[in-house]
Parts: structure tokens; C-alpha cells; sequence
């Protein structure tokens, strides 16, 4: 499997005709990764690569090990085999913090907001990782942190803007609706301006609504920063509507990986998976 360097179009080139930025070369690759716990094995022999600018889906029955591979991707758990290659580089065995700071953010299956702190303090601790004032210059919010903690928050306004939150910015997280409690964990994602964004069920658990309002926002945020999106989703009708690709995992192999219309065809996964056989 190639890891070939990460695309460097620029100008017109740069974009489809509907204005979003195009497919570019591998920027991430799980090669022949194998993660156990205990006697459990949770993932098989699995590679798959991850283009610049795509949105990915990564879809499967429950316990296929999606959620184990978001982990490894953003260096929760650590797998006994295979690598993972970012930007061409073998990573070498990281802290989540540590892929934050490398351009990858996540959101999780269960919302993890602060609920008694308001949207856009919740959005602020997304920039954390970036802080570059010591925690004494914060503590007492001397000079340069004050500078800093003004510019942290006016960009967290502008992500407060994009997602139309405005009127819930001051609410405590915990007196929203769920759908946008939703949404401001994509904000908190995004303050950290990944440039891979991990999405665990982003669309869990909402009505038909807030389901195409987070897909809308998911495909703006792919379209407008150019933002490389992987999600974990069980709804079939979204994942064939918003991904580009699509890797198909069961009892924790690969069975299929291709566009919607190819993982549609695949006979192994008709049979395993969208024919019911689950
Ligand atoms: N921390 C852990 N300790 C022990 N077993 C685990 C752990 N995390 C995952 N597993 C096991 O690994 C397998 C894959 O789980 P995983 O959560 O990755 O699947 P999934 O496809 O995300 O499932 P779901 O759709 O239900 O969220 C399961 O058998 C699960 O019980």
C-alpha cells in the first residue's frame, strides 16, 4: 500500500466545479493493523488509506471495531500489529493530545461536553492544546494571555457563527437539545482546526431534522476549510449520500472498501451486512 505524499494542488485546480476542494493523495494510512483486548480480538489485518479533502465512512455491525479504529487513529489505543503512517511518516506511539496537536480532532459515541459550562466555553477547550501561556499567566490572566484568550475566543465565535448557535452561545451545554448539544462538540472539533476530523456517530440518536442539519454541516465544514472528515455512521441513507469512500468492517476485518455505489454492489457485504444477515 502506497502513502504517497499529500497532494499540493493550488488555484482553480484545487477545486471541484461545486466549489469543493479536491480528492488529493493519502494523508493517513492503517497498514495491517491487529488490536486485542485480552482474548477479544477487535481488529484483523486491517489497512485502509484516508485521501486528503475526502469524507470517509467507516461502517459496520455493532462490534465490527469502528470505534476501536477511530482509537487508533488518534493514538487512544495502541495496536500489537501494523502501523499507521501520517503525512508519509510512521507515527511513532502517541497520546490523543499528542494527534490533537498532529491535526486530528475527534467527537465520541456519547456526548463528553461539559454540561454545566455554556456552548461557547465548551467550544474553548478545543483550543486548549494551543495555548501557549503558562497556566500561572492564565491563572491570573496577565498580559500575553489575555491576548491570547481574546483571540482564542473571537475565533471561537466565528465556529459559533458557522454553526448557527449564536442564540445558545451562553447556555450551559446540559439545558440543550440533544442535537445541539451534537453540534457543539463538532464546534469544540473544530477549534482545534484539524485537519483530519474523527466523527463517532456524529448523527446518533437524532430526529430527521437535526439529522440533515448535522449533514449539511458536516459537508460545509468538508467544503469550506477543506477539512478531512473519517465518521463512524449507521444510517445507510446518510453515509451513501455524504461519503466519498466507504470501508466496510465485520467481526473486525475489512470486507469491503470503494465508493457507495461500489460497497453497494459487493456482494460480501449484501450478504454479511445491508442483506439483514445481521
Ligand atoms: N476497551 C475495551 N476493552 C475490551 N474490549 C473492547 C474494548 N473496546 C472495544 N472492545 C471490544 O472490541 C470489539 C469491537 O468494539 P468496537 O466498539 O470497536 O465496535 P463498533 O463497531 O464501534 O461497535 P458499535 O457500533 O456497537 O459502537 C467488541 O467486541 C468490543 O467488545
Amino acid at each position: 500500500m502506497s502513502s504517497t505524499a499529500v497532494s499540493a494542488a493550488s488555484g482553480s485546480d484545487a477545486f471541484t466545479a461545486d466549489g469543493r476542494h479536491k480528492i488529493g493523495g493519502v494523508i493517513l494510512s492503517v497498514q495491517n493493523i491487529s488490536l486485542s483486548f485480552g482474548g477479544v480480538r477487535a481488529l484483523t489485518n486491517i489497512s485502509f488509506d484516508v485521501r486528503q479533502h475526502e469524507i470517509l465512512a467507516i461502517i459496520g455491525p455493532n462490534g465490527a471495531g469502528k470505534s476501536s479504529m477511530l482509537n487508533v487513529i488518534n493514538g487512544f489505543y495502541h495496536p500489537q500489529e501494523g502501523k499507521v503512517i501520517h503525512k508519509g511518516q510512521e507515527r511513532k506511539r502517541m497520546r490523543p493530545f499528542m494527534a490533537a496537536r498532529a491535526g486530528i480532532a475527534r467527537t465520541f459515541q456519547n456526548i463528553a461536553l461539559f454540561k454545566g459550562m455554556s456552548a461557547l466555553d465548551n467550544i474553548m477547550t478545543g483550543r486548549n492544546t494551543m495555548m501557549k501561556s503558562g497556566v500561572l499567566a492564565q491563572a491570573f490572566y496577565l498580559g500575553r494571555a489575555r491576548k491570547e484568550e481574546t483571540e482564542h475566543r473571537e475565533f471561537c465565535e466565528k465556529i459559533i457563527d458557522f454553526l448557527e448557535i449564536e442564540a445558545v452561545r451562553k447556555t450551559p451545554v446540559g439545558r440543550l437539545p440533544y442535537g445541539l448539544q451534537k453540534r457543539v462538540e463538532l464546534g469544540r472539533a473544530l477549534a482545534a482546526q484539524p485537519e483530519i476530523l474523527l466523527l463517532d456517530e456524529p448523527m446518533a440518536g437524532m430526529n430527521l431534522e437535526e439529522k440533515e442539519d448535522m449533514c449539511r454541516f458536516i459537508l460545509d465544514v468538508n467544503k469550506e476549510f477543506g477539512t478531512t472528515i473519517v465518521l463512524i455512521e449507521h444510517d445507510m441513507g446518510v453515509v451513501m449520500d455524504i461519503s466519498d469512500r466507504v470501508v466496510v468492517l465485520d467481526y473486525g476485518r475489512k470486507l469491503a472498501d470503494g465508493t457507495p455505489d461500489e460497497v453497494r454492489a459487493n456482494q460480501d457485504v449484501i450478504d454479511a451486512y445491508l442483506g439483514g444477515g445481521h
